[in-house]
């Protein structure tokens, strides 16, 4: 479960996240869809414990993220798929994040197994790999805890149509065993294929909010919801 509440972010004279509310309830993968700048990671770091809000609460699992009892094994997440140190190999990045977790090795071969990386792409240095498969060791780490709930932003960045098709099939599985997914993207069409429930923000501000299907049956063309409120959403308030 993830609880978002009047959550407020400023960064100096930068109003990163203006009021905004919205929850994700296990078994759904949410899209948070917005154009660039519009508050999207400030809100995920919000929410696991990376930044801290100026008003209002981003709670994972009924909690504060610091205040879990083992924030990083219940929550998975992928910040910055870049941020994999190119100099080593994800085997070694994921043996890693296992010992950190306490974790057997085997566990390590499961995730790689889960995001389609071979054995023989796990002994490649990360600064080798392309985009997508960046994006998979990303998944790869989030998941070795067995998480209940996912953090991703812009996990499908990178991805081929067939590397969005598995992503999809990965995290509705997830969310099919009771998991809780919040992704983030730029791109409508991307979100659209892998969430099935969206919140678009533009500007720090919530614009839109529905399951894909409810948003769809408004009528509205989701594109030009899409580009049109977010270009018209004013930190001030503009757009009620
Ligand atoms: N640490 C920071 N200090 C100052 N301003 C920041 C900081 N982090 C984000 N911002 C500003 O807050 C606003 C929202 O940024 P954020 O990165 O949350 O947007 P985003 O929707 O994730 O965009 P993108 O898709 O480009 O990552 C932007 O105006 C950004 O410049």
């Amino acid at each position: 479960m993830i609880t978002i509440q009047n959550l407020t972010k400023r960064y100096g004279d930068v109003l990163a996240v203006d009021d905004i509310s919205f929850t994700v309830s296990p078994g759904n993968v949410c899209g948070f869809l917005g154009p660039n700048g519009a508050g999207k990671s400030t809100t995920m770091r919000c929410l696991v414990g990376l930044a801290e809000p100026t008003g209002g609460t981003a709670l994972v699992l009924g909690q504060r993220y610091h205040d879990l009892t083992a924030p990083a094994a219940q929550v998975g997440t992928m910040l910055d798929a870049s941020a994999l140190h190119p100099g080593r190999t994800g085997l070694e990045i994921l043996t890693q994040g296992a010992i950190v977790l306490g974790l057997p090795r085997t566990r390590v071969r499961e995730v790689l197994d889960l995001v389609g990386l071979t054995a023989k792409e796990a002994k490649r240095r990360v600064g080798k790999y392309s985009l997508g498969m960046r994006q998979r060791l990303g998944i790869a780490h989030a998941l070795l805890g067995s998480p209940s709930v996912l953090v991703l932003d812009e996990p499908a960045n990178g991805l081929d149509p067939a590397g969005i098709r598995w992503m999809r099939g990965l995290l509705r599985d997830f969310a099919t065993r009771g998991g809780t997914v919040l992704l983030s993207s730029h791109l409508l069409h991307e979100v659209q294929q892998i969430a099935d429930e969206l919140v678009m923000i533009g500007q720090g501000r919530i614009v839109a909010h529905g399951t894909l299907a409810e948003l769809l049956a408004s009528g509205d063309d989701l594109e030009e919801m899409f580009i049109t409120r977010t270009a018209t959403t004013s930190r001030e308030g503009a757009l009620s």
